[in-house]
């Protein structure tokens, strides 16, 4: 994520939980409905959007109007700037369609965002099989491969997608990519466990021809980027002719000792919503079909 997202990011967040009442265990299962659906139905006027969060809101949208079902009960919610207008569409579903409905959060920061939301929350232990996850990515390639771990949010990401019997990402036209790599520099993110970090940091540079690779350092904290699973995070850029090949470079990282979860998504997804800057969504499904819609 960048900075400037992560900013409006918390601001949507603060904006969201300053208009709540205090929410106590007990009132969590039971929907709050007024406050909340007023702040996110328009907590930035769509006129104010920047062009780049205006793709956002528009490929979240769309998604959530094509593959939150009304019957559906278990949702998995992804972590990034992204991800708060899936919710925000989701809300905007009204609380009748939510109050029997249970969301399954992949790290913190969407954690927050459902409770935030007045949703019910749920875990994927307690809830295996989930319906269908929505989630940002890094980078989306014409396979729908995809880079994912910007946020360090990855691991569980990964699980709360392979739990999910449809996965759908959503994205702005930045992430749109023939090829992983394209625009997105930062490498593929690799979470390790912490002893481990300078083993496989050599194993990367030395033997999966990764020399740049390296430790990702926290921005207001001295010192590595401690992930919600209290691991730390590599981020190893490849050439572009290896990322021809997400899977098999995925599965050799995988293969080190000490890796817990690598930031390339291969053949999960089921489709890719990115919005565009012209205010249309195109629409990439996991059996080579593209379309583009224009959002009413
Ligand atoms: O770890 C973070 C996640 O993989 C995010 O889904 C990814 O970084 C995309 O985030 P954004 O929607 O902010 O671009």
């Amino acid at each position: 994520m960048e900075a400037q997202d992560n900013m409006l990011l918390n601001k949507r967040l603060e904006m969201i939980t300053t208009a709540l009442p205090q929410a106590t265990p007990g009132s969590l299962a039971t929907p709050i409905e007024k406050p909340i659906l007023k702040v996110l139905k328009s907590p930035i006027p769509p006129g104010e959007l920047s062009v780049v969060e205006r793709s956002k809101q528009l490929a979240a949208w769309t998604a959530v109007d094509d593959y939150v079902k009304p019957h559906f009960r278990v949702i998995g919610i992804g972590s990034g700037s992204t991800v708060p207008y899936v919710v925000e569409r989701i809300v905007n579903q009204g609380a009748e369609a939510n109050k029997d409905r249970v969301f399954i959060p992949t790290g913190f920061q969407s954690k927050e965002l459902i409770v935030a939301s007045g949703l019910n929350l749920g875990d994927v232990d307690q809830y295996p099989t989930i319906d269908v996850t929505l989630d940002g990515a890094d980078e989306v390639d014409v396979q729908l491969n995809c880079i994912k771990g910007g946020g360090a949010c990855h691991l569980r990401e990964k699980v709360i997608a392979e739990a999910a019997l449809t996965f759908i990402l959503v994205a702005d036209y930045r992430k749109n990519v023939e090829r992983l790599g394209t625009n997105f520099k930062a490498g593929v993110p690799i979470e390790v466990v912490p002893f481990a970090y300078a083993k496989v940091l050599g194993n990367l540079h030395n033997v999966i021809g990764s020399p740049k690779a390296h430790l990702r350092m926290a921005v207001a904290k001295a010192g590595p980027v401690v992930t919600d699973n209290g691991n730390f995070v590599i981020d190893a850029p490849f050439d572009e002719e290896t990322m021809k090949d997400p899977y098999t470079v995925m599965a050799k990282i995988k293969m080190l000792t000490g890796v817990v979860e690598v930031g390339l998504f291969c053949h999960m997804a089921a489709a890719a919503y990115f919005g565009n800057q012209d205010g249309s969504v195109t629409v990439k499904t996991n059996n080579g079909e593209v379309k583009q819609v224009q959002p009413q």
